[in-house]
């Protein structure tokens, strides 16, 4: 049996019906849709609350939704299946229907037991029926406010439960400034109990922002950084302040707010790759190298600081990430800095970072450096040797500190970072150049590891040459199987001054060259088959002569046009501005015109 809704106003239905006998004296009955008495005036007498009546008039009523007047009852026509047909106790009676949202929900009846009453009732019947119609209506509003008021807090319940379970801190304010709500995630961030946050005015731990100007202006701000101050401990956070109108006016602002920590944590699983330089990817089975794969794996889960040496290509970076990946910090940020490739100026903001309004030009957010970027956990500063003077003493100021200050604030945060450093220079010989401060080299070379060029890898070349072979195939789909006995002899006999990155652009190089299944000496770049084939000759030029001959040799054979000078780049692994600046450091156009 549906549930009636009667029974939800059953109070004020009571209080209807007392009040309407309290004027005339005839008997009230409600009754629901099923015709369950849920208000009687007659005190049980002529009709019991909660039971049901047989009541053939009131089912009319609900089915036709319209009112029934009554004089002769037992002997309506709706009565005609009734038992008591002809033998009715009702004298007279007047019933209505009670609707709610279009249906019909029970009947309110006024009723005469007596001939007095039915005299009575019959004389002023209009007066009456048009004084019921009035009461159902009544009965029917209240029925309308109690449903919209239960949508209306189901629906509260509902907000309340979503915002109290918002990942987001949520702080709401009055107009004047007065916190009236905050949510879970708000009072976790401020580490204060709801109540005591609850007696505050915003501005108490919202010092830097003007939320007064908010209120009177109804311009917010969103997703900017700010900082929450609770009991003299600054909290970096980053929000949106949002002004509350209602009927055009502001009746408050909604704060919402994520820890700077927590933010930077997604946006670093959002941005970075997903990094699987474990030491399974160093490929290499010599004895040189495997030594070291031995102690850097060995070193990996300790905090200390390792400075990685060798020739530019060597795999340093590949160690430092490897390195990263074997450490307890691995689900932590890597974060690696080119010291060489970033301009001077743009390096300190690049390694620390800058506030707000830090500089002209500047992003006026502020934006974190990579020291706060690799906040837990490693940072990676490759090229170490190039780092400028003044910014050696900034870092070491950083690493004694483990606090790290953005160009422009006046604070500092805590940092906790692992630091690899890389460098193809002899730090040692800078350092008594003076070229390199003393007191960071010794900072940073903890742990020296030396990775071996490639032509110290006895048996490397013929295994790199295969792993990137079907690492190309796999990326470009070319059918090609290898290389042909006379290509793999050039590659396995050339020096490989650019170690395994020049390895690994020959190769891409030369697949993209190959005609067929094989790669044959003709698709190899100049620079390894004229160094191999002239390798007694070469040994009595300087480097210099050498980088000289195989930019002639390259533009030789792909013209001296835009075009052929950008494959004649291509061919000999350098980018085309590498190659303009070598043309005319080497005076190239003037010897080729010879
Ligand atoms: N043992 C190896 N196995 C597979 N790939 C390697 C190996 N060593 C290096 N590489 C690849 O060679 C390229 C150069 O390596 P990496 O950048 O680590 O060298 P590097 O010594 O840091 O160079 P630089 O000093 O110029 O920064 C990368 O593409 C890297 O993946």
């Amino acid at each position: 049996m549906e549930k009636s809704i009667l029974f939800e106003v059953q109070e004020e239905v009571n209080l209807v019906a007392e009040a309407i006998k309290s004027v005339l004296d005839l008997e009230v009955i409600v009754y629901d849709q099923n015709k369950v008495v849920v208000a009687a005036t007659g005190g049980g007498h002529h009709a019991v609350v909660g039971e049901p009546v047989r009541g053939h008039i009131i089912k009319e009523v609900i089915k036709t939704g319209k009112h029934v007047y009554n004089f002769e009852p037992g002997f309506h026509d709706v009565c005609k299946s009734c038992i008591l047909h002809g033998n009715c106790p009702e004298k007279a009676d007047v019933s209505f229907p009670l609707k709610h949202e279009g249906k019909n929900v029970g009947v309110i009846s006024l009723t005469a037991f007596s001939e007095e009453q039915k005299a009575e009732f019959k004389e002023r019947h209009l007066v009456l029926s048009n004084y019921l119609g009035k009461m159902a209506d009544l009965i029917s509003s209240k029925i309308n406010a109690k449903t919209l008021l239960g949508k209306y807090l189901h629906m509260f319940q509902m907000l309340q439960v979503a915002i109290q379970s918002m990942y987001e801190g949520i702080i709401a304010v009055d107009q004047n400034g007065y916190i009236l709500e905050i949510n879970r995630a708000a009072e976790k961030t401020l580490k204060m109990k709801r109540n005591e946050i609850l007696t505050l005015n915003v501005s108490d731990i919202i010092p830097d922002l003007p939320i007064t100007k908010v209120l009177s202006t109804a311009k917010g701000y969103s997703d900017i950084e700010f900082s929450l101050q609770i009991h003299k401990k600054k909290i970096q956070v980053i929000g949106s302040v949002i002004p509350l109108v209602h009927d055009d006016r502001i009746i408050g602002v909604a704060i919402s707010f994520k820890d700077l920590k927590d933010v930077q944590k997604l946006a670093y699983s959002i941005t970075s790759e997903v990094d699987d330089s474990t030491f399974d990817i160093i490929v290499g089975k010599s004895k040189a190298i495997l030594q070291v794969k031995d102690i850097a794996k060995q070193i990996a889960t300790s905090d200390s600081t390792i400075i990685f040496l060798g020739e530019s290509g060597t795999g340093k970076e590949l160690f430092a990430r490897a390195v990263h990946q074997e450490s307890l910090r691995v689900n932590k940020p890597f974060r690696a800095i080119n010291c060489a490739a970033i301009p001077e100026h743009l390096l300190e903001s690049e390694l620390f970072g800058y506030s707000e309004g830090a500089f002209t030009g500047a992003r006026k957010k502020g934006k974190p450096g990579k020291f706060e970027m690799a906040n837990g956990g490693t940072i990676f500063l490759d090229e170490i040797g190039d780092m400028p003077l003044h910014l050696q003493v900034k870092i070491l100021r950083v690493l004694e500190d483990r606090r790290v200050e953005r160009i422009g604030s006046n604070s500092s945060l805590d940092i906790d970072v692992r630091v690899l450093a890389a460098t193809n220079k002899n730090l040692e010989q800078m350092v008594k150049d003076r070229e390199f401060r003393e007191d960071l080299f010794y900072r940073l070379n903890v742990i020296p590891l030396h990775i071996p060029p490639l032509r110290e890898r006895v048996g490397d070349v013929a295994v790199l040459l295969h792993h990137f072979v079907n690492h190309y195939v796999n990326i470009t789909g070319k059918q090609v199987r290898g290389f042909t006995p006379e290509a793999e002899a050039c590659l396995c006999s050339y020096n490989w001054p650019g170690n395994i990155r020049e390895l690994q652009n020959t190769v891409e190089y030369a697949i993209n060259m190959a005609k067929s299944f094989w790669i044959t000496l003709e698709n190899l770049p100049t620079r390894v088959r004229i160094k191999t084939n002239q390798s007694v000759l070469d040994q009595a030029l300087t480097l210099a002569d050498m980088e000289e001959k195989m930019i002639i040799e390259s533009l030789k054979k792909h013209g001296d046009t835009l075009n052929g000078k950008k494959k004649a780049a291509m061919d000999l692994g350098i980018n085309v501005a590498t190659l303009y600046r070598k043309i005319n450091k080497f005076e190239i156009n003037r010897k080729m015109q010879m």
